[in-house]
């Protein structure tokens, strides 16, 4: 069986995506990590190696050429858009090749050329001033992927490490506009998903599933919100009658301690910072973005561009490492003899 190789994406290039990349390739060995390639340019990668004083050979190529150039330079798929970016100083310039890049890796993995999609991380807000008009990466790949389907990808973010793993059911919206957008059939859809991944994807056979509720103590019998009681308990019971394993509404703030943790699989919060500031507290250096609900696997770091420190050579690579690492063992599902 050969490994088909992974494809990381560009990311903003003023961000720390490249000097993370480069990193990850300078560190390929000692944390043995399987044969990448970026989707990027790669000029501007070798300039960055070359200002950090890195001993990167950087070698443009084509997709079946990544696993015999990984072992001695990084292999890079050429985009048709250079990039010329200055690190710490994002540039709405620079979207046409972030978007390409993002495309370009998963018309790739779709067709069989890699085994996955690793995505730099991209500044949301330079790309909305560029005329962007999904929310993130999670939706814009849903809309890749259902491109010729007969019914769309509902992508679902999952936010995993080996301590704790977390859902937002709602994502990139205003915390104003969390309750009206939180249904019950959104939860449903969302456990579904996330149980049956992990199940198909993770390998668990019984996926335990909790729910967090939306208000303080979970809505207190309906005295501090009834969200809890009229939206996420019908969920429950729904997802129970199907089989899964789930309980709540829980407290959202007593199930993230250690304790509580070791009792599910993954909690699924009702909005973004419920789920993530639990996760990026406990395992920011090593917790990985999935994107669960699409025909093809693709995982991101944790965190974002960092403009803060991005060319001072500061930035960690564990997060992209272990995105890097997770997407290999879930790629691992459509290896090709
Ligand atoms: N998957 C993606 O593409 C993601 C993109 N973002 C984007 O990133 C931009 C910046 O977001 P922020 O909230 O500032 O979060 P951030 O994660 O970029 O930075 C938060 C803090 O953590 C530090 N940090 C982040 N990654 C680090 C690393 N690998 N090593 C050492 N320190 C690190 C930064 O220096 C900063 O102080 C936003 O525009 C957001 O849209 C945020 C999260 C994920
Ligand atoms: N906060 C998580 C995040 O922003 C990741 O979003 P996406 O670009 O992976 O959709």
């Amino acid at each position: 069986m050969t490994q088909r190789p992974l494809l990381l994406t560009q990311g903003d290039p003023a961000g720390i995506g490249p000097e993370l990349t480069l990193r990850a390739w300078l560190q390929r060995d000692e944390r043995s990590l399987p044969p990448f390639a970026v989707v990027g340019d790669p000029a501007y990668l070798g300039r960055i190696a070359q200002g950090y004083g890195w001993d990167v050979p950087v070698i443009p190529v084509k997709p079946a050429q990544i696993p015999a150039v990984f072992p001695q330079a990084l292999p890079v798929i050429p985009l048709n858009t250079t990039v010329s970016a200055q690190p710490g100083k994002p540039d709405a310039a620079y979207a046409t090749s972030v978007i390409e890049s993002i495309e370009t890796a998963v018309r790739l993995v779709e067709a069989g050329s890699a085994c996955a999609v690793v995505t730099n991380p991209i500044a949301k807000h330079v790309l909305y001033d560029a005329g962007f008009p999904h929310p993130g990466h999670t939706e814009f790949l849903a809309a890749l992927a259902s491109e010729g389907r007969s019914e769309a990808c509902h992508p679902v973010m999952m936010l995993w490490s080996e301590q704790l793993a977390v859902v937002p059911v709602t994502v990139h919206i205003p915390l104003s506009k969390v309750p009206s957008a939180l249904t019950t059939d959104l939860i449903v859809l969302t456990g579904r998903i996330v149980a049956r991944e992990l199940k198909e994807r993770f390998g668990l056979a019984d996926p335990r599933l909790v729910l967090a509720g939306l208000n303080p103590h979970a809505g207190e019998n309906g005295a501090m919100g009834a969200e809890d009681g009229t939206i996420i308990a019908p969920a429950v019971e729904i997802l129970r009658k199907e089989g899964i394993e789930v309980s709540g509404p829980l407290p959202a703030d007593t199930m993230f301690h250690a304790r509580a943790r070791s009792r599910y699989d993954a909690a699924l919060a009702m909005y973004h910072d419920q789920a993530l500031i639990p996760i990026k507290t406990i395992a920011f250096d090593e917790a990985v973005n999935v994107t669960l609900g699409l025909p093809f696997v693709r995982t991101s770091p944790d965190h974002g561009t960092a403009f803060d420190i991005a060319g001072k050579g500061i930035a960690r690579p564990d997060s992209l490492i272990a995105a890097i690492k997770l997407a290999a063992r879930l790629g691992t599902r459509a290896e090709i003899p």
